[in-house]
């Protein structure tokens, strides 16, 4: 196991809330997030706003977790979602939340399952934060789709996402020794947010296959490119191969929001992204069948790009 390099990720601030698409703010952060993407697969997104919900995020993460359960994560989806991300011995719930009934939803589906009499409080933080991610989402996947000319695509792209929220905990070393959190992975969906507490562990490989401690700020989200955005660009992109390494004496709390594609929809690269040069990489793929074959293989040890063996040309 790698004690890791530290490294600190290129931050792009999104927290201008009225940031228009075409202009000059813009500009400039399509060519930072082109950059850092082209670099690291990876950036750091900071959104000051998210910082009014961090103490009642974590605070109440704490206090949910602190029940006999080891693990507890917790699936949101704002469209019907089925199936799970990752092992389902780890589902503790999975739901899903439409806009007029989120906090509701949230409320009987959610907090109940941690604290039997709910908890208002904390259900309205994660309607906030689950609004303030996803907003952010969609606007970096606008501008990934700009970067490569393929813009006109974004709405269609952004009204078949399915999100879910994950809530992680990582608890602390109990030897001392560097204790692995989550295995060498690539995300299997577009584009994953994480929001950590101030705990570090999160390691990512860079263009020297080196693991590198990342440590964000605590406005900061860490912007991950999955592989289904990388099939959907024809290889565009690469995505980020990354583990969880618990090395401090002190427990780790996570939120992560996954936005993959909704069941039926296929994941094909468009026509402009295709030529001579760059012929197609994968056949269309449904993200969801896909994942059933996606967990299948990870249970069973299986290493290597799971996609290029499902529908790679
Ligand atoms: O906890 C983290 O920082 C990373 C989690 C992760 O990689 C995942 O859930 O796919
Ligand atoms: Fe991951």
């Amino acid at each position: 196991m790698s004690s890791g390099t530290p490294i600190k990720l290129p931050v792009i601030d999104f927290s201008n809330q009225n940031l228009k698409p075409g202009s000059p703010e813009w500009d400039s952060m399509k060519h930072r997030v082109r950059e850092a993407l082209e670099e690291f697969a990876c950036f750091e997104a900071s959104l000051d706003q998210v910082l009014e919900l961090r103490d009642a995020l974590f605070g109440a993460m704490e206090e949910a977790f602190d029940l006999p359960l080891e693990t507890r994560k917790l699936y949101v989806s704002d469209k019907p979602f089925r199936g799970y991300y990752g092992h389902p011995s780890k589902l503790l719930e999975s739901m899903t939340i439409d806009e007029a009934q989120i906090a509701e939803n949230i409320e009987q589906r959610l907090t109940t399952t941690m604290w039997p009499h709910g908890n208002i409080s904390f259900s309205k933080t994660l309607v906030s934060f689950t609004q303030q991610s996803t907003r952010l989402e969609k606007t970096i996947r606008r501008l990934i789709l700009e970067i490569f000319g393929v813009e006109k695509y974004a709405d269609e792209l952004i009204d078949n996402t399915n999100y879910m929220l994950k809530l992680s905990k990582y608890k602390a070393p109990q030897n001392g020794e560097p204790t692995s959190g989550i295995v060498a992975h690539t995300d299997q969906n577009m584009v994953t947010l994480l929001y950590q507490n101030e705990v570090d562990g999160l390691q990512i490989h860079n263009k020297d296959g080196e693991w590198m401690d990342v440590k964000p700020s605590p406005n900061s989200f860490i912007v991950v490119v999955g592989e289904s955005l990388r099939a959907w660009l024809n290889g565009g992109l690469s995505s980020n191969y990354h583990h969880v390494l618990m090395k401090e004496n002190k427990t780790r709390y996570v939120v992560g929001l996954f936005a993959g594609t909704r069941a039926g929809y296929h994941v094909k690269a468009p026509e402009e992204l295709v030529n001579d040069k760059n012929p197609i990489m994968f056949k269309p793929f449904d993200y969801e069948e896909y994942l059933r074959f996606y967990s299948a293989q990870v249970s069973l040890s299986h290493f290597g790009s799971h996609l290029q063996a499902y529908c790679g040309v």
